[in-house]
């Protein structure tokens, strides 16, 4: 199947019904809703300490969740639902090396139908209900250093929101003091202790690991060589199209952060070469290397 194929199909396990609301991530009753929607779910009390995010094709990563309560987003009323293949669409509670954590195994992107980043975020919100104070985000990213091989890891030491900075910040127009602090600092906000683990773990694992600044673009399309060119130029190492947003609203919400890319694709600097990016080949990527992200993320929680 061609990749045009794969966006315009739904490959996710489960599908909402026609009229599965979706609510405005910018009213805070309605984010307390949604959360006693999940509740309501199961009969058993729901918490965690530690949230995940899978990227693209990371899925695998909610694999390795312990006695998983799965939860579809189709089922919860007024969460959003995905459609980009390699996004299950489901969230899990569970454990991960004895320690309570949810996972979102398939997120939301702000180039999908309907979407925006305040409710792509909105999960993040939901998860810091279920009571996380450290979150792990992970993503699919074009790999812009030069000394990036595909399947490698980035952690991500600092960002480039480009969405943000032109206007499309998941905070911009929350009035809620509940929501906490508006002007949200994003010092520090990929955790330094947190990087350091990781370090540590992947040099206990003989991994190979970088650090790197991530540059989000609003996508859907792949970015041009000029544009490849620029975010260089500022500093970028590797660029995707999520991730910024979630990570802000998590600083909002006090939670520690700690973010990687897996680099699926190496981003073309040059436009008399003739590379074509695919979702298909980063999936294919994601697949090859999910196991050795999966098994870093457990390691990481297993040290903390
Ligand atoms: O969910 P992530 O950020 O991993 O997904 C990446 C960015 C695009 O959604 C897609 C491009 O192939 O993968
Ligand atoms: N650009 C943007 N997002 C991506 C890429 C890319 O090259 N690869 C995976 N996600």
């Amino acid at each position: 199947m061609v990749a045009s194929d794969m966006l315009h199909s739904n490959n996710n396990t489960h599908v909402p019904p026609p009229d599965h609301p979706v609510i405005n991530p910018k009213n805070y009753d309605d984010l307390l809703t949604v959360v006693s929607a999940i509740r309501a779910q199961v009969d058993v009390p729901l918490e965690a300490e530690i949230g995940i995010i899978c990227g693209s094709g990371l899925g695998v990563i909610g694999d390795q969740v312990e006695n998983p309560i799965v939860i579809p987003y189709s089922k919860i009323p007024g969460f959003p639902v995905t459609n980009v293949p390699g996004h299950k669409g489901n969230l899990l509670f569970g454990t991960i090396a004895g320690k309570k954590v949810v996972c979102m195994q398939g997120r939301f992107h702000p180039y999908e139908h309907q979407m925006n980043t305040a409710l792509c975020a909105l999960p993040v919100r939901v998860m810091h209900q279920f009571g996380i104070k450290t979150m792990i985000v992970s993503n699919a990213a074009g790999g812009i250093n030069k000394n990036f091989q595909y399947g490698d890891l980035m952690l991500i030491k600092d960002h480039i929101f480009l969405p943000g900075l032109a206007g499309h910040s998941p905070l911009i127009g929350l009035k809620d003091p509940r929501y906490g602090r508006l002007f949200t600092s994003l010092h520090d906000a990929y955790n330094k202790d947190l990087r350091n683990l990781a370090i540590a773990v992947a040099n206990a694992k003989k991994m190979r690991l970088f650090e790197g600044v991530f540059v989000m673009s609003g996508g859907p399309q792949y970015e041009s060589p000029a544009e490849v060119n620029m975010f260089k130029t500022v500093g970028a190492d590797a660029l995707g199209m999520s991730t910024c947003h979630e990570v802000i609203v998590a600083r909002q919400c006090g939670i520690t952060c700690l973010g990687f890319s897996l680099i699926t694709n190496i981003a073309n600097l040059n436009v008399e070469n003739s590379v074509e990016v695919s979702h298909a080949e980063v999936l294919e990527t994601a697949k090859e290397a999910g196991e050795r992200a999966s098994s870093f993320v457990c390691d990481i929680i297993a040290n903390m």
